[in-house]
C-alpha cells in the first residue's frame, strides 16, 4: 500500500470572468521514504494540488479525484475540516515564505509549543525539552536562548528552520514542501535543502518537493512529475527524466538550463512552445506514464 495515492484530480475555481480549471486530472503516488518533486512553471498547478489534499482551498474550488488515499484511508469522504483532523499530525506542510508563514506576535518557542500541544499528549516540561530538541536538530544555534525570539529578530533562513521544526515536530510521515527555499538566499538555499533530505532520510519520511528549479529536483528526488498549465506531462524517476526525458515539454525544461546551453543565446521554454503545446499537433499527453 503506498503512503499516498491520488488519481485523476482536478480543481476548477469558480471566478468572475467564470469556471477557471487549474487542475486536470493529475495523478500522484508516493510511497514511504520517498522523495516525489512536482516540477513546473508558474500557474501549472504545483499548489493547487497540494492544497487540494490538504483540503486548505476556498469555497470557491471545486476538487473531483477518482481516488485520494493516505495509508489506504479515503480522503474524498471526509469534510475538508474533518480530514485536516485525520491527516494533521501525518502530514505537514512548509511553504515559500518562512517569515510570513510565522505569526510574528509570538515567541518560535511558543509557536513550536502550540504544534506539541495541539499534536501530542507531552506535559510541559517534556514539551519544553522536545522545543529545545527540535530547535537544535534543525541548526538553530544556542537553542536556550533562541526559544524567546519573536520571528523578526531571526534571519529568514532561520525562520525556515523554524518552519521545518515545527512542520517535523510531530514526526509527520509525509512532509509537503512547497518552493521552501526560493524566497532564501542562494547560499542558505543549500543547506535549507540539506537538512529537509537530512531530516528525510533520518526520519525515513515521504516528502513532496514542489519547485520550479531542475536543479532542486536533481539534488534531492527519488521521482519526478513534470506539469504544465494544470496537466501532468511526464512521471519518471530522476535519472530517467534528465536521461532520457519522454515528453517535449520535459525536454525544453532541460535545454533551458544554462549548463544545457549549446549557442550564443540560452533557450527558454517558449522556444519550444510548438511541440507541447495542445493543438500544434504534438501532443502534452504522449508522456510515459500519463495515467499510472
Ligand atoms: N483561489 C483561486 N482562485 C482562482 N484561481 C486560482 C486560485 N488559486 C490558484 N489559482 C490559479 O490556479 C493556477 C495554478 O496555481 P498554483 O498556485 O497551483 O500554481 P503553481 O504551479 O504552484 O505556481 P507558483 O510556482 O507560482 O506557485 C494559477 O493559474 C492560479 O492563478
Amino acid at each position: 500500500m503506498s503512503l499516498l495515492e491520488i488519481r485523476n484530480l482536478s480543481v476548477e475555481f469558480d471566478t468572475a470572468s467564470g469556471p477557471f480549471r487549474a487542475l486536470a486530472g493529475v495523478d500522484y503516488t508516493v510511497e514511504a521514504g520517498e522523495v516525489l518533486a512536482i516540477v513546473g512553471e508558474s500557474g501549472s498547478g504545483k499548489s493547487v494540488a497540494m492544497l487540494a489534499l490538504m483540503g486548505l482551498l476556498p469555497d470557491t474550488a471545486t476538487v473531483t479525484a477518482d481516488k485520494m488515499t493516505f495509508e489506504g484511508t479515503d480522503l474524498r469522504s471526509l469534510s475538508a475540516a474533518r480530514r485536516r483532523k485525520v491527516i494533521g499530525k501525518d502530514i505537514s506542510m512548509i511553504f515559500q515564505e518562512p517569515i510570513a508563514s510565522l505569526n510574528p506576535c509570538f515567541t518560535v518557542g511558543f509557536q513550536l509549543d502550540e504544534a506539541l500541544k495541539t499534536h501530542t499528549k507531552l506535559d510541559r516540561r517534556q514539551r519544553r525539552d522536545r522545543v529545545i530538541e527540535l530547535l537544535t536538530a534543525v541548526g538553530i544555534p544556542e537553542p536556550e536562548r533562541r526559544v524567546g525570539a519573536f520571528p523578526h529578530q531571526m534571519s529568514g533562513g532561520q525562520c525556515q528552520r523554524v518552519m521545518i521544526a515545527i512542520a517535523t515536530a510531530c514526526n509527520p510521515k509525509l512532509l509537503i514542501a512547497d518552493e521552501p527555499t526560493t524566497a532564501l538566499d542562494v547560499t542558505i538555499q543549500k543547506q535549507i535543502l540539506d537538512l529537509l533530505t537530512g531530516l528525510q532520510r533520518n526520519h525515513g519520511m515521504g516528502l513532496i518537493m514542489i519547485t520550479h528549479d531542475m536543479g532542486v529536483v536533481a539534488e534531492t528526488a527519488d521521482r519526478v512529475v513534470v506539469q504544465y498549465q494544470g496537466r501532468q506531462m511526464e512521471t519518471a524517476d530522476v535519472l530517467t527524466l534528465f536521461e532520457n526525458p519522454s515528453n517535449p515539454y520535459t525536454k525544453a525544461l532541460l535545454s533551458a538550463l544554462p549548463e544545457n546551453a549549446t549557442g550564443d543565446r540560452l533557450p527558454t521554454v517558449a522556444d519550444f512552445a510548438r511541440d507541447f503545446t495542445p493543438g500544434t499537433g504534438n501532443g502534452a499527453d504522449t508522456g510515459r506514464e500519463a495515467r499510472s
